[in-house]
């Protein structure tokens, strides 16, 4: 029996409009609710991503702020960027979209911004509280896989997962949620990465696959054991087609898979709104 999917663009849906309400009670308080988002360089997928952003907040209520620097901005036009929105009363929450186009300056870049304003939960405060299981702000993707999941009544208590990839934004901050004592966490979280010759050897034992390699077709269905549940949420692309890291085959022994679109990227942008909110909820009180 193929696999059911995962539907993130449903679910998404259904958080936008939860949070349009909590955004309307803000604003009737006289609370402002902005994004504000900073792209540094013309990368074509990130800027896709940053207007899809925009395009979420409009839908909700919430205002967008945004800025553009050039590829060969400096680390001082960049902080200048970031002290900006630190600053505006009007910005709840913001991100640095990444990667920057000089990868090196990075850890400078998201140390700069408050942890309050944090949207991306990446700052190294709110990812030092996930790592005591007491979080500030979750990082989105990470958030977005385990609602997705709970949605569809997938426990991954005492369970075995194995995550595929350990990157800033997906895989290091997912095995670091999903291996916490927060509620619904609690997995036996193992973390695969491109130094480890025989992924396929691990994942077999996996009743829980998330890819974050952004490889395509690196989960391949051999890997799969019967009834596993696997979420891809690596992205590549080949031109402007988004690749999945799931062989197509994957759906065939799955028990629930993500869709190539409307999967994880979907969940993302909601829990950006949704960490936009709560920065200006907790801001409110
Ligand atoms: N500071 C920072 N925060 C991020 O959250 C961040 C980032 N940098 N850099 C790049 C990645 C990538 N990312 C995606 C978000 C949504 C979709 C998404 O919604 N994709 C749609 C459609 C994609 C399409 O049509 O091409 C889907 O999966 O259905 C994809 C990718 C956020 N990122």
């Amino acid at each position: 029996m193929p696999a059911k999917l995962l539907d993130g663009q449903s679910l998404a849906n259904e958080m936008k409009v939860k949070a349009r309400e909590k955004v309307e009670l803000l604003k009737g308080r006289g609370i402002p609710v902005g994004l504000g988002t900073i792209l540094v360089g013309d990368d074509g997928p990130s800027a896709n991503y940053v207007a899809m952003k925009h395009k979420d907040c409009s839908e909700v209520g919430v205002t967008s702020f945004h800025r553009h620097l050039s590829k060969g901005a400096s680390l001082s036009e960049i902080l200048e960027a970031v002290e900006e929105f630190n600053d505006s009363p009007d910005v709840s929450a913001f991100i640095v979209q990444l990667p920057l186009p000089d990868p090196d300056i990075e850890e400078e870049v998201l140390d700069k911004v408050l942890p309050a304003k944090d949207a991306d939960g990446l700052h190294p405060v709110n990812l030092g509280k996930l790592v005591m299981s007491k979080p500030g702000i979750l990082p989105c993707t990470p958030a977005g896989i385990l609602k997705l999941l709970q949605r569809y009544d997938i426990a991954v208590e005492g369970r075995r997962v194995v995550i595929v990839g350990r990157g800033l934004t997906v895989g290091r901050p997912l095995a670091l949620l999903l291996s916490s004592s927060l509620p619904g966490c609690n997995a036996a979280v193992t973390v695969v990465h491109s130094r480890v010759k025989d992924i396929g050897e691990i994942l077999c034992e996996a009743d829980v696959i998330v890819s974050a390699a952004g490889v395509p077709g690196i989960i391949r269905s051999e890997f799969v054991k019967i009834g596993a549940v696997v979420v891809g949420a690596g992205t590549s692309f080949d031109g402007r087609r988004l690749l999945s890291d799931l062989e197509d085959g994957v759906a065939e022994v799955a028990s629930f898979v993500t869709p190539r679109i409307g999967g994880v990227g979907p969940m993302t942008r909601a829990m950006l709104v949704e960490n936009t909110v709560l920065a200006a909820e907790r801001k409110a009180v």
